[in-house]
């Protein structure tokens, strides 16, 4: 059994480290991100994460993680910035208000899949126009959805949240370890 993490994002190995997991193998998947016409935001980012999974290749006996962050200003999708001037959108979109960030998480192994979707809240405060900018010049928002990351500097313009911290960053722990236990992982054992 080989433990494959099919995610190119830095913040999954990391959070999957702070579970004591160490993939055998790391394969970015590569699928077609693009929502579907009036697509809502939970059934998109669950979609795409059993896309994800399922692209991945892999031995039968093989375990397999993917996952998906969706972030979601009520009905509409704020997926990853083209740039600077879409990040600035995004950022001034959210200002002031609540949105949610779903992080859906799938796991497989052979033709037996698991899955789950967490929800979370974030209220951003109001941005000022400084505060955009100085945030932007950083590049932090690069690769992130919706354009911000709660662990970096946009840190700062977040008072509150409710749901799972981790599930923000990228990868819900708790929900993560009930997953690969599961599916069979050895978590909290010696690995076999
Ligand atoms: C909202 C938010 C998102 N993000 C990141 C997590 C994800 O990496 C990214 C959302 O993009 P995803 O499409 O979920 O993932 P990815 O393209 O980075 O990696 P892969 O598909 O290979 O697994 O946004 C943060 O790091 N912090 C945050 O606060």
């Amino acid at each position: 059994m080989a433990f494959i993490l099919g995610s190119g994002s830095p913040r999954r190995l990391d959070l999957l480290a702070q579970l004591g997991v160490q993939p055998d193998a790391i394969r970015a998947p590569d699928i077609d991100e693009t929502p579907l016409k009036g697509e809502l935001p939970a059934p998109y980012c669950s979609r795409i994460t059993r896309q994800k999974v399922h692209s991945i290749q892999a031995d039968s006996d093989d375990i397999t993680l993917c996952a998906d962050t969706t972030v979601a200003l009520g009905r509409r999708i704020l997926g990853k910035p083209e740039g600077a001037g879409q990040a600035a959108e995004f950022l001034h979109a959210l200002s002031g208000r609540r949105h949610r960030v779903i992080t859906s998480v799938a796991v497989r192994r052979g033709d037996k899949i698991l899955q789950r979707d967490v929800v979370s809240q974030v209220k951003v405060k109001r941005l000022s126009d400084s505060e955009i900018y100085a945030y932007l010049a950083t590049e932090d928002w690069e690769g992130k959805a919706g354009a911000y990351a709660i662990q970096g500097p946009a840190g700062a313009f977040i008072p509150w949240i409710s749901g799972s911290f981790t599930g923000i960053v990228g990868l819900p722990l708790s929900e993560t370890a009930a997953l690969l236990q599961g599916i069979g992982y050895p978590l909290y054992r010696e690995a076999s």
